[in-house]
């Protein structure tokens, strides 16, 4: 049976993080490409970029919520749903059988974590060669009421859940740096070196750090994942040299 690949589209790379819900339908285009010509058993998810932690921010969705903030629920969502109809888009238009999948609608959290999370339909789905499209989302929370949970969490849920050993994120950044220079090679004695910290733009899910978090999680649970720039997807889906980071449990062999 083909393997299913997994791959995060940052935030940061389909949108302009600094304007507010400013897509890069350029870059989609060019990304839906990649993907067409390389045809892989692929579940898709995408960050929020300018179209989600503006308002997730705003509205302040992750201190949980309270008399005043409800409506954050809905402007969240309805941000990185426009977001996630143009990645859909994209893929459609470049001949892929892609369909938008909403964590809001089949996800349930508690304290920020994801405590249910249906994914045999997703299962299915890349069975018929149907290419699913999941975002990082506002999900209710049992304990917080809500919360947003990232696309890295998604990832590190789905690689687990459809036991796929092919994770990639492209992002805006060459992989995990270290003075500029990027790190082939991390695991958690050698993240724990370094420098990682959030996002240079609006973010509520902890830029790098957070994906780092998420995917050492991943590679305790025995899957190695790959961070790369995000001209390198077709390198990655490929399977030749990206250039980025690997995140793996074990250390530089
Ligand atoms: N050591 C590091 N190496 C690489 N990037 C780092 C490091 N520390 C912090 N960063 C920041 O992390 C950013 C990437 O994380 P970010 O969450 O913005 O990416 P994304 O997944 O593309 O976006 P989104 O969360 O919206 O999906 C980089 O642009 C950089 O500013
Ligand atoms: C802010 C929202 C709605 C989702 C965040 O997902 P991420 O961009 O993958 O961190």
């Amino acid at each position: 049976m083909t393997e299913t690949v997994i791959l995060k589209l940052g935030g940061s790379v389909i949108t302009d993080k600094s304007g507010e819900c400013a897509i890069d339908h350029a870059r989609l285009h060019d990304i839906a490409g990649h993907i067409a010509r390389s045809a892989p058993k692929l579940v898709l998810v995408h960050g929020a970029g300018s179209c989600g932690h503006p308002e997730a921010r705003r509205y302040r969705i992750n201190d949980g919520l309270d008399t005043e903030n409800v409506p954050g629920v809905y402007h969240t969502h309805a941000a990185v749903s426009r977001l996630n109809a143009a990645v859909v888009g994209a893929l459609r238009d470049a001949g892929i059988e892609a369909i938008g999948i909403h964590p809001l609608d089949l996800a349930l959290a508690e304290g920020g974590r994801l405590a249910s999370f249906e994914t045999r339909h997703i299962a299915e789905m890349t069975g018929h060669g149907i290419v699913p499209v999941l975002h990082g989302d506002v999900v209710m929370d049992r304990l917080k009421g809500a919360c947003i949970v990232s696309g890295d969490q998604l990832v590190t849920r789905l690689a687990v859940a459809l036991g796929s050993r092919r994770v990639g994120l492209a992002t805006d950044v060459a992989g995990v740096l270290q003075n500029g220079a990027v790190v082939p090679r991390i695991d958690r004695s050698i993240a724990e070196t370094l420098e990682i910290s959030g996002s240079g733009n609006t973010d509520v899910t902890g830029g790098m750090r957070g994906k780092i978090r998420e995917l050492l999680a991943l590679a305790d649970a025995g899957t190695d994942s790959h961070i790369f720039h995000v001209s390198k997807v077709g390198r990655f889906l490929d399977g030749t040299g990206h250039g980025g980071t690997i995140v793996t449990r074990r250390g530089i062999p």
